[in-house]
């Protein structure tokens, strides 16, 4: 629920200034909420001068949360500083004295500045920080008296100014870490997912083999690297277009990601060429999956917006780890070289490497 409301109206794309924009947010609703409350408060306390004061801060902060919801978020971000250091100063000058502790909420101000101001708009920033500074200092040195609230009541009014900041905090920096963590995953996300096919890219593929090569070699369990190439893709470029060629490349590669079991591994490797790499499995197994995945790709039907349906196969280069071998490099130049034996033989077809003994 909170969340749905703090994130109302944004679209999350992770080029603009979401985390800033959620923390304004929150400021205003915060803002608001405390403003509601005091008017409800001093209204049953016959106390209409802060009761009307307290509601002209709720309608600015209304207006200020409308603005950021309206995409205008410099005037949100700039009228908050301004709208809560007038509240604080006159509050605490003029109604509730310094002994009500009611400037401490200045350190609010102080934290949404740093967050919420970017390095272009330090100027800004600096004079906001500057000047809650000075006006706390004044508010704790002038030693005020206020001229509504008696001494239990400012007591009340500390525990609650003592209890906002820690509110404030809290949720401001759990806003800020869960957009890291989004941010984080997105951007590893762009580091290993191909995008035109949305499996794993190159490095994260290669990662992946590298890991599964030292496992395998560890537990002495087989497996299967296999090197998969589309057959005659130039020629499917030079027919139906590049355009044409990436749905290709996408529709393959989804149909193969759907055919391999769970086990095994697929992604990019460059171009039209893709590696699967299958744990635990002996070459023969590894043959019937590949098997299974030529035959699934030979009868797909591709077809292009203009209803051009393109025919399209695979071939593939099988190998599987030896003992004398130590680095996971040589099974996928082996498995190149199984690719090689398949394509001169005619493509469409699946080469396991020559010397194996499973
Ligand atoms: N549409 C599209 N084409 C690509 C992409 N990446 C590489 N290619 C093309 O894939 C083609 C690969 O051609 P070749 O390496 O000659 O291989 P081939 O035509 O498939 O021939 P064989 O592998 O021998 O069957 C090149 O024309 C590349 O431009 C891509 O992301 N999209």
């Amino acid at each position: 629920m909170t969340k749905k409301l703090l994130n109302l109206g944004f679209i999350d794309e992770f080029g603009n200034d979401l985390n800033q924009k959620h923390v304004v947010n929150f400021s205003y609703l915060m803002f608001c909420a405390s403003c509601l409350f005091m008017v409800i408060m001093f209204f049953y306390r016959q106390m209409p001068s802060i009761a009307f004061f307290s509601f002209v801060g709720l309608v600015v902060g209304l207006v200020g949360l409308r603005y950021n919801y309206m995409g205008l978020f410099s005037r949100a971000q700039l009228l908050m500083p301004i709208v809560k250091i007038g509240q604080i100063t006159t509050l605490s000058l003029f109604y509730f004295g310094s002994a009500s502790g009611f400037h401490w909420l200045f350190v609010n101000v102080i934290a949404y500045s740093f967050i919420v101001f970017r390095a272009d708009q330090r100027f800004i920033k600096y004079w906001v920080v500057v000047g809650s500074l000075v006006l706390f200092l004044v508010c704790e040195f002038l030693n005020t008296k206020g001229l509504y609230l008696t001494s239990p009541d400012q007591s009340i009014v500390l525990t609650a100014v003592f209890l906002c900041v820690c509110f404030y905090f809290a949720v401001v920096i759990n806003l800020v870490m869960s957009r890291l963590k989004a941010v984080n995953s997105h951007l590893r996300t762009l580091a290993e997912i191909d995008e035109l096919t949305g499996l794993s890219n190159r490095r994260k593929v290669l990662a992946d083999a590298v890991n599964i090569f030292a496992d395998s070699v560890i537990n002495r369990e087989s497996c299967v690297f296999s090197i998969v190439d589309l057959d005659h893709f130039k020629k499917i470029n030079d027919t139906y277009g590049h355009e044409a060629g990436d749905l290709v490349l996408a529709q393959v590669a989804a149909m193969m990601a759907s055919v391999i079991r769970p086990q095994d591994e697929i992604g990019r490797y460059g171009g039209e060429e893709f590696i699967v790499i299958m744990r635990n499995t002996n070459l023969k197994q590894a043959e019937a999956v590949m098997e299974r995945l030529r035959y699934s790709v030979e009868n797909m039907l591709i077809e292009t917006d203009q209803g051009i349906v393109i025919p399209v196969t695979i071939s593939a280069g099988l190998a599987s780890i030896a003992p004398n071998v130590s680095r996971y490099e040589e099974i996928l130049a082996q498995a190149d070289k199984s690719l090689y034996v398949a394509k001169r033989n005619g493509r469409n077809r699946i080469s396991l490497q020559l010397n194996y003994q499973n």
